[in-house]
């Protein structure tokens, strides 16, 4: 018995597939491209689903920003690497087609046009650090191309900038250096200000923000922060109180920026909020420049409700250099250095670089920005159920008659596990994907599914039925059915109306348990003649007949029916695709009221 394999990869890859002819039926016919045939297995860091052909052209990576040799390394060991830095809009554009993989930092806008210009071949757009802003997100999942980030790399690099400017500005640092080097010694015009006793509000208390609480803590600081979706125990762990972001910005003597640019932290700092702080607030910013208004914040410094700023990151980079805020006498500036130490840009190119080439290799990275991350044990659990899903989707969708369109489709996943425990992502993921491709042209993976479906028209809901028994096996059995459609195979048709299959693993192996009303056990490999016939003796010889005399190997067979004598439905799988005339036969066989040949 074959062993289970995954059909394709779930995640575009720059090696050849197969593409579905959009009809097939019992009329036409084709030979599709051979297979591909990845297996699943675990990858480095978190699962993957892999194709990588010995024989295939190595992808193409374009490096658009200077990355860390051990990474460059990395993606020479398997790919072709171009090294283009400082590429203009057009420029990048133009190559971009010509790419698999693009990596970028924080400098390179990798906007719509750039997915646009690449017509499809980009497949994965590494961003070698944490901020994903610069990246057109909605666009990438369009164009079903995956983004991943290096998140963890830098954290402690970005960290430890927002310590020293936090101490650098409460010391006059940076202006009195400058004095002293234009030939002054101006002692009393630069006295600081302590930071042991202070109150520090961390505002962001992810990865970077709770380094710098716990850096804070260590200075004698009193730390306060804001985050509404941190765990309060977390904080407490290290000490830190979780406020309303009016209580931190209002109690504050030093305010560090640690949240995401999002359309709800854009200008999260501004005159509003600024004007509830207290007289000679002091700013750090290692986040983003968009979460201050920066005009507002020129404001508040030339009013003193701000006392001084140390800045990172501007809305625009590099600032120009007549900006008002840059220029300030208050404000301590570097140029985007957070992520800038020799250790982090090392460990970030190799995240990245391992991240961009296990995407593609198809792997499902665990740093995907725009597909879900399913952790290596959950796909390995659901390895069988992923070919499953696809297979059935692939069933149904051949069993539509011309000319009805799918809209709507139900799948149902019955388990002993509750809701919680069961993350149907990704076989949605796979159910839309082999719904759609052999109707389309579409490349369906799991980053682009829902957006396709949507896209579409296609509405897919799900169900689950919970059973009893042990919760070990994640399913017992998953249904799909396509409502409101009329069926080129009847029998497809269940009691109530709609196309319906059905399908289980058994012995690690997707099966096709069931076909409209009629029970059937047959299992998934190679393709299916699905046959309703009236029940009588003989039959299943005089089709294994017709088969073995083309020479077409027959690797399944069953029989369900209604009841004996009366209309019964014969699943066979084969091995070939049997001949026009070989079918022709079948169907002329006098007890056969309907056949359809279907390619898994
Ligand atoms: N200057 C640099 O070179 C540099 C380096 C690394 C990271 N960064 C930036 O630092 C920021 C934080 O990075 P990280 O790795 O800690 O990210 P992270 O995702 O680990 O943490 C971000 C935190 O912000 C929180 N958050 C989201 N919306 C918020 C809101 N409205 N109010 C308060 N908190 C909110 C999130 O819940 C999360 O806990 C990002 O903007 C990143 O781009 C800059
Ligand atoms: O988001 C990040 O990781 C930092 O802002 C670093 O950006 P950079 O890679 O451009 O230094």
């Amino acid at each position: 018995m074959a062993s289970t394999t995954a059909q394709s990869n779930l995640l575009s890859s720059p090696f050849p597939r197969r593409r579905s002819s959009s009809a097939i039926s019992t009329t036409s016919l084709r030979r599709h491209l051979p297979v591909p045939a990845p297996s699943l297995h675990r990858g480095g860091r978190g699962l993957s689903v892999s194709a990588v052909q010995q024989s295939s052209p190595k992808p193409t990576v374009l490096v658009a920003e200077k990355l860390g040799e051990a990474g460059l390394d990395l993606l020479k060991s398997f790919a072709n690497v171009d090294c283009s830095y400082g590429l203009t809009q057009e420029e990048l554009c133009s190559k971009i087609s010509l790419c698999d993989a693009l990596i970028v930092r924080s400098g390179t806008k990798v906007g719509r046009e750039v997915f646009e210009s690449s017509a499809g071949r980009l497949k994965v757009v590494g961003r070698a650090g944490v901020g994903i802003d610069n990246v057109d997100l909605s666009a990438a999942t369009e164009h079903g191309c995956l983004v991943v980030n290096a998140p963890t790399a830098n954290t402690v690099a970005a960290a430890e900038h927002a310590i020293a400017l936090l101490a650098a500005m409460a010391r006059n640092v940076a202006q009195a250096d400058a004095s002293l080097k234009a030939g002054k010694w101006k002692r009393s015009q630069y006295v600081g200000v302590s930071l042991v006793g202070k109150t520090l509000a961390v505002l962001g208390f992810g990865k970077v923000g709770s380094e710098v609480a716990r850096r804070a803590k260590g200075l004698g600081m009193h730390v306060i922060a804001h985050d509404p979706y941190a765990a309060a125990d977390r904080a407490r762990a290290i000490g830190v109180d979780l406020v309303s972001f009016d209580e931190a910005i209002t109690t504050a003597d030093f305010i560090s920026l640690h949240m995401p640019l999002t359309p709800s932290t854009s200008k999260v700092l501004n005159d509003e909020s600024f004007a509830k702080m207290k007289r000679g607030v002091r700013i750090v910013n290692v986040a983003r420049g968009g979460v201050i208004d920066e005009e507002a914040l020129v404001r508040a410094l030339n009013s003193g409700t701000v006392a001084q700023a140390a800045l990172d990151v501007f809305t625009k980079e590099p600032p120009s250099p007549e900006s008002a805020l840059v220029l300030h006498e208050n404000v301590t500036v570097t140029p985007h250095l957070g992520a800038s130490t020799v250790e982090a840009q090392e460990g970030v190119a190799i995240e990245i670089a391992e991240a961009v080439v296990g995407a593609l290799k198809g792997e499902l990275a665990s740093t995907a920005v725009n597909a879900p991350m399913v952790p290596a044990e959950v796909l390995s659990e659901l390895a069988p159920f992923v070919v499953l899903s696809e297979k059935l989707g692939r069933l149904a969708v051949q069993l539509v008659a011309g000319g009805s369109g799918v809209k709507s489709v139900k799948v149902t996943y019955a388990s002993a596990r509750s809701p919680d425990d069961l993350d149907t992502r990704l076989l949605r993921a796979m159910i839309t994907k082999g719904l759609i491709e052999p109707i389309s042209s579409v490349f369906v993976n799991l980053v682009n599914a829902d957006f396709t479906a949507k896209q579409r028209g296609i509405r897919i809901t799900e169900e689950r039925i919970l059973m009893d028994g042990s919760p070990e096996n994640p399913l017992d059995f998953i249904q799909v059915q396509i409502e409101n459609v009329e069926s080129k195979f009847a029998s497809a048709i269940s009691e109530v109306g709609e196309i319906r299959v059905e399908g289980r693993v058994i012995d690690g192996i997707p099966h096709l348990t069931k076909v409209g009303s009629f029970q059937v056990d047959v299992s998934l490999e190679g393709n299916l003649i699905l046959c309703r016939q009236v029940d009588q003796p003989g039959m299943i010889g005089s089709v294994g007949s017709i088969l073995g005399e083309q020479n077409v190997n027959v690797s399944f067979m069953s029989v369900g029916r209604i009841a004996p004598r009366k209309q019964a439905v014969m699943a066979i799988g084969v091995d070939d695709e049997p001949s026009k005339e070989t079918l022709k036969k079948i169907g002329e066989i006098p007890a056969v009221e309907e056949f359809v040949f279907l390619e898994l």
